[in-house]
C-alpha cells in the first residue's frame, strides 16, 4: 500500500537507442536500496495491439512504428490505476507472432515506475501521465547496427526482413513521430544506455524523491 502517488518516469527514443538498457541499469542499481516494492519497469511494447484475428503474413506487414499500432488508451488507464494504488494486469507481447500472448503479468504499484518505449510522447493523455520525461538521443545509424544484432538474436528476424522493415517504416516513422517528440522531453540523454553520468543523475533524483 503506497502512501504517496507513484512517480512515473518515461524513457523514450528511437528503436535500439538504448531505452531498455538505460531503464534496466537504473532499476538494477537501485534495486538493492529500493527492493521490488520500490521500483518497477513497464514496457510500451507490451501494449502493441493484439492481432490474433489477422493472418501471420499480414501481421508481418503492420507498421509497428506508428502510434496507431499501440493501445495507448490501455497503457494510460493502467498507469492511472497504479496511481490509484491498484495492481494491474499488464499484457505480454511476442515479437515472433506479432501479437499478445494469453498471459498477463501482475504489476503492483511502486513509488517509482519507469516506462520505456518508442512512442510514449505521441499521445497527449499518456504524455500527461508522466512526472519526468527522458529522451534517449542516439544517432540513427548506431541504432540500426544495434537493432540488426539484437533482432537477429532476440527477435528471430533475418537480415533481409530487418533492412526491409527499416526502410519501409522504422526510419520514416522515426522522422515523422519519434524525433519530433524530443521537444516534450525534460531531459535529453546523448548516446544511449551506457551514459554513466545521466544514469547517476537520474538515480540521484529518484533517491531524492524517495527520501523526501
Ligand atoms: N551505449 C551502448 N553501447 C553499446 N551497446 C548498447 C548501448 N546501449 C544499448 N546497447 C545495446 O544495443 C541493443 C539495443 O539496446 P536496447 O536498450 O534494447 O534499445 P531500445 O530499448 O531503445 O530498443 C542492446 O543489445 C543493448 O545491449
Ligand atoms: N511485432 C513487432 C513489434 C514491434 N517491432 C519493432 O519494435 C520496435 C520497438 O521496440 P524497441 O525495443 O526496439 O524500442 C519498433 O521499432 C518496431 O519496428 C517489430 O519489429 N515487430
Amino acid at each position: 500500500m503506497l502512501t504517496n502517488k507513484p512517480t512515473i518516469i518515461a524513457i523514450t527514443g528511437a528503436s535500439a537507442s538504448g531505452k531498455s538498457l538505460f531503464a534496466q541499469t537504473i532499476y538494477d542499481e537501485l534495486f538493492p536500496e529500493l527492493g521490488e516494492n520500490g521500483i518497477s519497469i513497464i514496457k510500451e511494447d507490451a501494449y502493441y495491439k493484439a492481432q490474433d484475428h489477422i493472418p501471420l503474413a499480414i501481421r508481418e506487414q503492420t507498421n509497428y512504428d506508428h502510434p496507431d499500432a499501440f493501445e495507448h488508451e490501455l497503457l494510460t488507464e493502467q498507469l492511472h490505476q497504479l496511481t490509484e494504488n491498484k495492481t494491474i494486469k499488464s499484457p505480454v507481447y511476442c515479437y515472433k507472432t506479432h501479437t499478445r500472448t494469453t498471459n498477463t503479468i501482475d504489476i503492483a504499484p511502486t513509488p517509482i515506475i519507469l516506462v520505456e518505449g518508442i512512442l510514449l510522447f505521441s499521445n497527449k493523455a499518456l504524455r500527461d501521465s508522466f512526472n519526468m520525461k527522458i529522451y534517449i538521443d542516439t544517432p540513427l545509424d548506431i541504432c540500426l547496427i544495434r537493432r540488426i544484432k539484437r533482432d537477429m538474436v532476440e527477435r528471430g528476424r533475418s537480415l533481409d526482413s530487418i533492412t526491409q522493415q527499416y526502410e519501409k517504416t522504422v526510419r520514416p516513422m522515426y522522422y515523422q513521430h519519434i524525433e519530433p517528440s524530443k521537444s516534450w522531453a525534460d531531459i535529453i540523454v546523448t548516446r544511449g544506455g551506457k551514459n554513466r553520468m545521466a544514469i547517476e543523475v537520474i538515480k540521484a533524483k529518484i533517491r531524492q524523491l524517495i527520501n523526501k
